[in-house]
């Protein structure tokens, strides 16, 4: 085998309840994640050197050892203590700066196309202990589906979720920056708790299935800090509220924002309406798998 390409899958966060500032500089967080239908596809080929490459140019991306693929690729080679070297290609389909972890599903891709390129049956624990010291949302791009995230996010327990829902992403031009957005909220949340609850009847929904009790329940800590880091996103915000009352949703620290619909053919129309309002977006369903092989060369 010379070449594997793995498939990662974005995130949203159907509850992000954030507690305190830890000392490693995290907050902890009780978050039920749900992969989502946008992808990134990375294809990995052994070379003399490490590097990165997009398939078409995407700004925002560094293509250097800033790039989290690379760092994925050399912390497996370093956990088997191998001398060996990758080419990373990455093709982008996850908005980047958009909360929704594309850079995170890149280490996750990349950590599988690897393992499986180098045969080197790394097991599921240590992927997933690996993943989590590359960034808090990286275990959950490997595991997909939906998942209860406690710790900083990097300890991931799958959650029983019947539903099957397709969700408006709303995208912004310009990005925000997850640890600004975090900065903030611990300005406006001084007394955040050490511990946040954990979603109990948002776990108990999902199990259920119902979209509209789901909806019910979305909830995300950082959005007040995310509404003053970028006032323009009210705006949008009421423009959502006004077609789906209770399913409206900021996705992870943003500026993405979420519109649920059960029905395809709903979603499809708020599409419709939100393009012809000027406004960019598309479509994704939801839960879908995690990080796996699309074609092995
Ligand atoms: C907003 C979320 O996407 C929700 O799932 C995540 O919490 C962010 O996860 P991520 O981008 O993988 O974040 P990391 O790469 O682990 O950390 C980037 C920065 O975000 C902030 N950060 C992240 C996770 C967390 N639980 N608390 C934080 O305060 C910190 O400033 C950290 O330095
Ligand atoms: N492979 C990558 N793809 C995208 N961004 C990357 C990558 N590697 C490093 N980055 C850097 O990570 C930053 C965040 O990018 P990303 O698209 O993952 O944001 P995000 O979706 O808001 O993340 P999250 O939801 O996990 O907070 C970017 O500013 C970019 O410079």
């Amino acid at each position: 085998m010379t070449q594997v390409t793995v498939r990662a899958p974005a995130k949203i966060n159907l509850h992000l309840g954030v507690g305190g500032l830890r000392p490693d500089g995290k907050h902890a967080l009780a978050t039920v994640y749900q992969a989502v239908g946008l992808y990134d596809d990375v294809t990995a080929v052994e070379a003399e050197s490490w590097s990165v490459g997009l398939t078409e140019p995407v700004d925002g991306v560094p293509l250097d050892d800033d790039n989290i693929a690379l760092r994925a690729g050399r912390a497996l080679a370093a956990h088997h203590g191998l001398d060996r070297a990758a080419r990373i290609t990455i093709a982008k389909g996850i908005p980047v700066m958009g909360g929704m972890a594309g850079g995170s599903a890149d280490a996750a891709a990349t950590l599988l196309a690897l393992d499986r390129l180098w045969d080197l049956q790394t097991s599921d624990d240590d992927l997933l202990r690996i993943a989590g010291t590359l960034g808090s949302d990286v275990p959950f791009a490997l595991l997909g589906g939906t998942a209860l995230g406690t710790g900083h996010g990097e300890i991931v327990t799958p959650v029983e979720d019947t539903s099957s829902v397709w969700w408006v992403v709303v995208l912004s031009d310009e990005g925000l920056s997850t640890p600004a957005v975090y900065g903030h909220f611990d300005e406006l949340s001084p007394d955040a708790p050490a511990e946040p609850p954990v979603p109990d009847a948002l776990i108990a929904a999902l199990a259920g299935g119902c979209p509209e009790e789901i909806g019910d329940l979305l909830a995300n800590d950082l959005w007040p800090a995310a509404r003053d880091l970028r006032p323009d996103l009210v705006d949008v915000e009421v423009t959502l509220r006004s077609m789906a009352p209770d399913g409206v949703l900021l996705s992870g620290s943003g500026p993405t924002l979420l519109v649920l619909h059960e029905d395809v053919d709903e979603a499809r129309t708020t599409v419709a309406e939100l393009t012809a309002q000027g406004y960019r977006c598309t479509l994704a369903p939801g839960p879908v798998a995690g990080a796996h092989v699309v074609t092995y060369a």
